[in-house]
C-alpha cells in the first residue's frame, strides 16, 4: 500500500494583520479594510535521513519571516488590470500611489508591500506565501518535496488555499 508523509505547520502566531482592497464582480472596488489573516502550510515528500519530510523548525521559521513581512502593512497588487500602483518620491522614504478610476490612495512606501498579483485575494496571498517559502528553502530540501499547500484565512473560517506540485 503506498504511503505518503506530510508535515503541517499551523500555529497561533502565524498571523498577519494587514490592510487591502480588492475588486470583484467585474470592477467593483472594495473600500480599504483590514483582516487578521491566519496561515497554515502543509508539505508532502519522502522522509530524509532524520525521518523528516522537512524540519518543523526550518519550515516554521521560514513562514514566520514571510508572514512578519506582511504584518502591519498595506498589500497592493502590481498586476491588477484597473488598480494602478506607482512608486513616487515624497515623505521619508518615498510614497506609493494607488488609483482606481477617480479614487486615489497615497501611502508611505515603508507601510506597503507591493505584490506581483492580479488582486490581493486570500488565494493569491496564499500563492505568494507558498512561492516565497519555497524560495527560502535549501535547494536539496525543496527539490525533494512533492507538494506544498498554503492556506490563508481572511475572516475566521474563509480560507483561500494554494497548492504547488513539483
Ligand atoms: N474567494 C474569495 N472570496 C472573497 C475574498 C477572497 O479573498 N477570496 N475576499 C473578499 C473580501 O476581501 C472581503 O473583505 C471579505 O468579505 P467579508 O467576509 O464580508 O469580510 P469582513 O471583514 O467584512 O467580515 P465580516 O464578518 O462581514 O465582518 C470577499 N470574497
Amino acid at each position: 500500500m503506498p504511503e505518503t508523509y506530510r508535515v503541517r505547520i499551523h500555529k497561533e502566531r502565524l498571523v498577519f494583520s494587514t490592510a487591502h482592497f480588492i475588486t470583484y464582480a467585474g470592477d467593483i472596488c472594495e473600500p480599504i479594510h483590514g483582516h487578521n489573516y491566519h496561515v497554515y502550510c502543509e508539505v508532502e515528500g519522502p522522509l530524509d535521513g532524520n525521518q523528516y519530510v522537512i524540519d518543523f523548525i526550518a519550515l516554521r521559521d521560514a513562514l514566520q519571516k514571510i508572514v512578519d513581512g506582511l504584518d502591519h502593512r498595506v498589500v497592493l497588487p502590481l498586476r491588477h488590470p484597473t488598480i494602478k500602483v506607482v512608486e513616487q518620491p515624497g515623505g521619508e522614504a518615498g510614497e506609493v500611489v494607488a488609483t482606481h478610476g477617480k479614487r486615489r490612495w497615497i501611502f508611505p512606501r515603508q507601510d506597503c508591500v507591493l505584490l506581483e498579483v492580479e488582486n490581493t485575494t486570500a488565494e493569491l496571498l496564499a500563492k505568494h506565501i507558498a512561492s516565497e517559502t519555497l524560495a527560502t528553502l535549501a535547494p536539496a530540501v525543496r527539490d525533494a518535496l512533492v507538494s506544498m499547500e498554503v492556506g490563508v484565512d481572511e475572516c475566521d473560517g474563509q480560507w483561500g488555499v494554494y497548492r504547488w506540485r513539483a
